[in-house]
């Protein structure tokens, strides 16, 4: 595992800009005689005490006055000796403190570099790291409460408590395999199928919780399709509330990939508006077309928008058979569908629900009938309920970690079924282990701790 190196870093702590207040911050064994070094040398820093000094460069030039605070490790933020300069918030007041700073010695920090060693350090796992940049970051106040809750640790006691779970029936499962003089026929032994059972029904309900806490994050990215002029980006303007995208009558006005970040009753949705899809003579249109493929590829639900005056009901069961000949099909993607019927007003279809098609509405996009009902609709398909919450906020590297526990543990119970030989249940259960420690950080690759923290701002 990586250990922290023993340089001193320093960085900015508060967001670029000018504001009331500055922080640089320090970090490493160095930490308290780099700070001395910029005050009186009759300063002498008690700990956890705010002491009022003047910071001054090599050259003894006043650079800012204010407030020192000496935080010895390891009970420090990263467990190291820390010590925060509070200035007043300039950028090149900031600028000139840190680089005191690096004339004596300390160096600049990597952007999360000090939540990394906090994580190095024990003072925090992995998901309480991620807890706080998740924090920061958050669009909304369901998100914000979501990654408190991270960085208290609710993520990494409910992983934890799957962990003992596994690690209780692995120890009965091991035994088995290395005394089979003892004759426990474990495979038909109701213990383990039970404990497997109820390990993998908790495994799901976490997957659960952090499915919805990672829609708090991220929310759900919507890819709006169809053929020229079928109302996509008067679709993508009524539910942003705005303008966002040029709408004419002329098939093939949008080229470019728009989008429009919304709010959802606190869960966010990523809106992607695309150009129409056709076969096109029109270089520009092609290139248009190409990235609307593109789009749709990565998204999460594709509202697929048709003029509802020039459909026939047979179509409605086949999505392909709405796009022009030549084009790609939407089924083999394997990604859920919205069928979008649009111009209500026209075609007298009554807006909503159509109860005899699933996943399909009528809406009247540039009149606004039918959007309510869209939107709740988009809110019960990710299962997400107005003013909901989640305990915890998660990340895509956390489902796929929960998904893979799950799989393995499935995959054992499996095992079980089939009489096979205990030695392949074993390694399921380290397998579903491996993968849930992963998410805690107590096993990790060192490449994945540098892609998570690197990911963080600087002074961090
Ligand atoms: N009557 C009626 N007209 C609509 C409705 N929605 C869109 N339109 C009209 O349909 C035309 C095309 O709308 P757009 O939103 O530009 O369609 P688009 O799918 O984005 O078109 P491209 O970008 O060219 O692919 C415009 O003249 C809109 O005013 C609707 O609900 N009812
Ligand atoms: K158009
Ligand atoms: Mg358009």
């Amino acid at each position: 595992m990586t250990q922290p190196d023993t340089d001193t870093i320093v960085a900015i702590a508060t967001a670029p800009g000018r504001g009331g207040v500055g922080i640089v911050r320090l970090s490493g064994p160095r930490a308290l005689a780099v700070a001395s070094a910029l005050m009186p040398a009759s300063r002498t820093l008690a700990p956890r005490h705010a002491h009022f000094s003047s910071f001054r460069d090599a050259e003894g030039q006043l650079i800012d006055e204010g407030l020192v605070l000496y935080f010895p490790g390891p009970k420090s933020f990263t467990g190291e000796d820390v010590v925060e300069l509070q200035g007043h918030g300039g950028p090149v007041l900031l600028d000139q403190l840190v680089q005191a700073c690096i004339r004596q010695g300390a160096r600049q920090a990597r952007p999360g570099e000090f939540s990394m060693r906090a994580f190095l350090n024990d003072r925090m796992d992995l998901t309480q790291a991620e807890g706080i940049a998740d924090l920061i970051d958050a669009g909304t106040v369901a998100a914000a409460r979501a990654a408190v809750g991270s960085l208290r640790g609710a993520f990494s006691d409910a992983v934890n408590n799957l962990v003992e779970q596994l690690i209780q029936l692995r120890i009965y499962v091991e035994a088995a395999i290395d005394f089979p003089e003892e004759e426990i026929d474990f495979l038909s032994d109701g213990k383990v199928a039970g404990d497997l059972n109820d390990l993998i029904h908790a495994t799901a309900e976490v997957l659960a919780t952090a499915r919805r806490g990672s829609l708090l994050r991220e929310g759900m990215t919507l890819v709006i399709a169809g053929r020229p002029n079928a109302g996509k980006s008067s679709l993508l303007n009524a539910l942003a509330g705005n303008d966002v995208a040029i709408v004419t009558d002329i098939a093939g006005t949008t080229r470019d990939v728009l989008r429009e970040t919304i709010q959802l009753d606190g869960m966010p949705l990523n809106l992607i508006d695309t150009a129409g899809l056709r076969e096109s003579p029109d270089v520009v249109e092609q290139e248009g077309i190409r990235r609307a493929w593109q789009a749709i590829e990565q998204a999460d639900r594709i509202l697929l928008v048709v003029d509802s005056t020039t459909v026939t009901p047979a179509q409605l069961d086949q999505p392909d058979q709405l796009l022009p000949e030549g084009q790609r099909t939407l089924s083999s993607l394997g990604i859920p569908l919205t069928l979008v019927l649009n111009k209500a007003d026209l075609s007298g279809l009554p807006p909503g629900i159509q109860t005899n098609h699933p996943d399909t509405l009528a809406i009247s996009a540039a009149h606004g009938n039918g959007l309510d009902a869209l939107r709740e609709y988009l809110k019960q398909s990710v299962g997400f309920h107005s003013g909901e919450s989640s305990p915890f906020s998660a990340r895509r590297r956390h489902l796929s970690a929960l998904e893979l526990a799950l799989t393995s543990l499935q995959h054992g119970a499996r095992q079980l079924g089939d009489h096979a030989a205990g030695e392949l249940l074993a390694e399921d259960l380290r397998g579903a282990q491996r993968a849930l420690e992963e998410i805690t950080g107590v096993f990790s690759a060192d490449d994945l701790l540098g892609r998570i923290f690197s990911s963080f701002c600087i002074g961090k």
